[in-house]
């Protein structure tokens, strides 16, 4: 599976948008690897949850495109939704975009697949509107995040594509614990994390709501090391 052309998103682009990363490039191999697999499961309603520059729906519509029914991408960053049209136009793919927080306005049970790498850095909260009311001390304990408290609107935006509140689990556990609301009877989920958001918790919860899980592939890189994870109904 080729990495989906991304070369017309300049710097300024990446002044708002998320720039694909090791992360996002260990997601795309393990969906490289689930291809065959996916491909027999000719899933038909596809959702990418949070497509930063695009390049991961965008290489999913390019590869099962030819059995699939809909491609569809939601990003609360009004610039990753710009970003991830222009990704699946330069790569001749067809996703419908749409500027939402997660999946608000879906029909329920008709994501067949479901991928996402969500903000999963710790941070104190992934609600940066709520922080500037946190005495300064106790605000983000990750130091990168001291830049929220000069930033604009758009650079805010660009933070929350990775803060991930505490223990990088917000955005996650917003996820799992509306899987049963999202997902189809026969719905796969691939979900990004690091070791420090707990991949043994994340996994025992699911269990008890009725998925499996297991971890289909993971890296280590500088300061972090990446799970992939693939989550199934029983
Ligand atoms: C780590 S980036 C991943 C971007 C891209 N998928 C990749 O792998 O390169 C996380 C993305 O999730 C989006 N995001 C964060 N919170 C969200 C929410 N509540 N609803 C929808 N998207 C969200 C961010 O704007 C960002 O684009």
């Amino acid at each position: 599976m080729e990495t989906p052309s991304y070369s017309h998103l300049t710097s300024e682009d990446y002044n708002h948008v998320y720039e694909p990363s090791e992360d996002s490039f260990l997601l795309l191999d393990a969906l490289e690897d689930e291809l065959l697999f996916l491909r027999n499961k000719k899933p038909l309603i596809c959702l990418e949850i949070g497509p930063g520059s695009g390049i991961i729906v965008s290489a999913l519509a390019k590869y099962l495109d030819y059995q699939s029914h809909g491609f569809f991408a939601v990003d609360i960053n009004k610039y990753a939704c710009d970003a991830t049209l222009r990704t699946s136009k330069a790569n001749s793919v067809n996703v419908q975009i749409i500027n939402m927080d997660l999946l608000s306005s879906f029909k329920p049970n008709s994501i067949d697949l479901l991928v996402c790498n969500p903000p999963y850095v710790p941070t104190f909260t992934n609600n940066l509107d709520s922080v500037c009311d946190i005495p300064e001390q106790t605000k983000l304990y990750d130091e990168e995040a001291e830049s929220v408290y000069n930033s604009s609107k758009s650079d805010k935006m660009l933070i929350k594509s990775w803060a991930g509140g505490l223990d990088g689990c917000e955005i996650i556990n917003r996820i799992i614990s509306n899987l049963d609301y999202i997902l189809a009877p026969n719905g796969i989920f691939y979900l990004l994390i690091i070791k420090e958001n707990n991949p043994e918790r994340i996994m025992k919860t699911l269990k008890t709501m009725g998925y499996e899980s297991h971890q289909i592939k993971d890296r280590k890189i500088r300061g972090e090391h990446l799970i992939v994870l693939k989550i199934t109904k029983t």
